[in-house]
């Protein structure tokens, strides 16, 4: 039997879904065991390398996650929160590594992730990429420097189909930037402006969400003042890049203690 981490990938057909299952087949430091899918999905049954339009991998689409995680070390997750929520109870149970790319989570759900990493080893982001997790702390450094005449805003662009804003990455630079600031983000958040909106509130950190075409993740973290502005920007070109980070958070995780940890760890910045 082989000793590389098996790894499964819950939301197989899913962009993220199938970009993991090409990073993990294509790495030799794991190997694919499992895809999971919601039980409507007419990928279940199927292989899932013949369901991607390819070869087959000899692993097939299941919709019976905890059957799938026992036989597994790692989970990579990029689904959707109320999955996520119940894939983080089953990869306890399971005692696998649970690797969170899902963004859009709710406060309540946030809390029942915190509760299962008393039990199991999470590593969530809502970005997994090196680029973005050095933003953060470039964000965090410039609003430190910066007082409040600099007025920050936070601008994102994604494709059409995403359904959740502002994205989870334009949030981690907002935390970052208001943790610079001394301040705690839920008490400056400034998101979906619309109609008489009044002047700006001094020391606000605002949010805009454009969404349109195929555009994979872009990021600004606009520092607005008098005279001049300062940009950081990150953008995304290939989806490949959040599943190279995902899978190096799964093998990261192995032998870590239980708790909740999250990309800067991974990558010890
Ligand atoms: N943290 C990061 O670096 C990144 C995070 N994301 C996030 O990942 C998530 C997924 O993004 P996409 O792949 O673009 O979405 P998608 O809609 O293409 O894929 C989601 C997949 O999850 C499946 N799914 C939903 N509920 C399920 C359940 N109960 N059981 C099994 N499968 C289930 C869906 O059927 C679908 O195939 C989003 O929250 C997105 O924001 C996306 C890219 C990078
Ligand atoms: O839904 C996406 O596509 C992405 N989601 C993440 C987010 O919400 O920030 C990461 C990336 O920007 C792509």
């Amino acid at each position: 039997m082989s000793e590389l981490p098996g790894i499964v990938i819950t939301g197989a057909s899913g962009r993220m879904g199938q970009m993991l299952i090409k990073t993990v087949v294509a790495s030799e430091k794991c190997r694919l065991v499992g895809a999971v899918e919601r039980s409507e999905s007419d990928w279940i049954g199927r292989d899932v390398g013949e369901a991607m339009g390819g070869a087959a991998l000899g692993v097939q689409v299941t919709d019976d996650a905890l059957e799938a995680f026992s036989k597994a070390q790692a989970v990579i997750d990029f689904t959707a929160p109320e999955a996520t929520v119940e894939f983080a109870a089953l990869a306890a149970q399971a005692r696998c590594v649970h690797v969170i790319g899902t963004t859009g989570m709710c406060p309540s759900e946030l809390q029942k992730i915190e509760l299962a990493a008393h039990h199991a080893t999470i590593i969530r982001a809502g970005n997994m990429s090196l680029g973005v997790n050095l933003l953060t702390k470039l964000t965090k450094m410039v609003a430190a420097a910066l007082d409040a005449d600099y007025d920050i805003e936070i601008i994102e662009a994604h494709h059409n189909r995403k359904v959740d804003a502002p994205s989870g990455t334009a949030l981690m630079l907002g935390e970052a930037a208001a943790e610079g600031r001394g301040v705690k983000l839920s008490d400056v958040r400034d998101s979906g402006r619309d109609g008489i909106t009044g002047a700006r509130t001094k020391g606000d950190i605002g949010f805009s969400a454009i969404r349109g075409g195929d555009i994979v993740g872009e990021h600004d973290v606009m520092f607005a003042g008098d005279g001049e502005r300062i940009i950081l920007r990150h953008v995304a070109s290939d989806r490949s890049l959040f599943a190279k980070g995902a899978l190096k958070a799964a093998l990261w995780g192995q032998g870590q203690k239980p708790g909740e940890y999250d990309m800067l760890d991974v990558l010890g910045l």
